[in-house]
């Protein structure tokens, strides 16, 4: 090989030898960085004394990606770029203290996915049999963290979720997007034409109804806990000769040893899902962030348009407004509101403060950082 204007011959072995004098220096660059996390960890003990010493900081790992990504000069992308320092400051982190994040299992859910994406492979997994299990997982303090789904973009919202917080302390610490691809899914031995019965969460079932109404008109749908569980319920049927399918993803399709028959089935192309990270702590300004709010309103005429002058008022933008029964009275209703900016920014302050004067009750469920990557 030759490059332009110039007859050196730059050859494979000369190219190797500069790859490994730069992963070198690399490598050293990682282990001078991490050093310097164990300091932080130092400091954060010294100052915050033994107990609940918060490691994990969202605000400064938002920005830190946020900087990866503007500085960024290429060939590899930002997000490729940010990818890669997602997982070092993981490992920065986990050598400062190992992170036991609960998540809605079983192993090889979306949300496992969406928990790797946001903390990084460095983490301990903790999965939990349903939503509320890993709010209590996290309420006890033996997990740090938990991730939950919250809304997908065919679906809508995931009512178990929002209804999780309206007895619970803990806060929203940041919030994960994942694109969701769903396959169909049988034990290798398993011809598909033969298939009677299909296994998933009933929200993957609904987000692939259209393509199932064409495809498998005959086939009973069968919703389970999640739809790593019906891979894994389709791998055991497999086992016994029954030809069941499932409705998942890659990573459960991998755990469970199954075949794909049909890839990405999703109804709709852009599929995702909106998973929250939560935790015990409030989360200082990151400089981009969201804030989510349940809000009771008071049963008269206008209540609702009262709250949301407000913030039309004070220029916050609302990206979000869900309503979902009281569940102390009878037609009676709160409101989860999400909006762009910190509960600390002015006019997002202005705005709640004159939310607690219109409405019954205002709980800030969190302020946090917008999901980076
Ligand atoms: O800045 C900190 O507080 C750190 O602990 C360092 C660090 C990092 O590796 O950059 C690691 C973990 C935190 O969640 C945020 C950042």
């Amino acid at each position: 090989m030759t490059t332009k204007n110039d007859t050196t011959t730059i050859t494979l072995p000369m190219l190797r030898d500069r790859i490994d004098a730069i992963d070198a220096q690399i490598q050293d660059l990682i282990n001078e960085r991490a050093a310097c996390a164990q300091k932080v960890a130092e400091v954060k003990l010294t100052e915050q004394g033994d107990q609940n010493v918060v490691f994990y900081r969202p605000e400064r790992e938002a920005q830190v990606l946020r900087r990866v990504m503007e500085r960024n000069k290429g060939p590899l992308g930002n997000e490729e770029m940010a990818k890669i320092f997602r997982q070092v400051m993981s490992s920065c982190l986990a050598l400062e203290r190992p992170m036991r994040i609960a998540f809605l299992g079983p192993e090889g859910t979306f949300t496992q996915q969406a928990a790797l994406k946001h903390f990084g492979q460095s983490i301990i997994s903790a999965p939990m049999a349903a939503i509320d299990e890993v709010f209590r997982e996290v309420e006890s303090g033996a997990a740090n963290y938990g991730v939950v789904p919250v809304e997908n973009s065919t679906e809508g919202v995931v009512n178990h979720t929002l209804d999780s917080f309206r007895n619970s302390r803990l806060k929203i610490c940041g919030e994960v997007e994942v694109r969701i691809h769903h396959n169909l899914l049988v034990a290798p031995n398993i011809n598909p034409d033969d298939v009677t019965h299909i296994y998933s969460h009933q929200q993957s079932l609904a987000q692939c109804r259209a393509w199932l109404d064409r495809y498998w008109p005959h086939a009973e749908r069968v919703a389970v806990s999640s739809n790593a569980e019906g891979a894994r319920l389709a791998a055991e049927a497999g086992k016994n000769g029954k030809a069941v399918a499932a409705i998942a993803g890659d990573i459960a399709s991998q755990l469970y040893d199954l075949v794909v028959v049909s890839a990405n089935i999703e109804d709709h192309p852009d599929n995702t899902t909106r998973f929250l990270i939560i935790g015990n702590e409030k989360v200082p300004q990151s400089g981009k962030d969201k804030t989510s709010l349940l809000v009771s309103a008071k049963n008269e005429p206008g209540a609702l348009y009262r709250l949301l002058e407000s913030f039309e008022r004070h220029g916050v933008d609302m990206t979000r407004l869900e309503t979902r029964p009281s569940l102390i009275s009878k037609w009676g209703y709160v409101f989860y509101i999400d909006f762009w900016g910190h509960c600390e920014d002015e006019a997002c302050h202005a705005v709640i403060d004159e939310l607690r004067e219109r409405a019954s009750e205002v709980k800030v469920l969190g302020s946090y950082p917008v999901a980076v990557l």
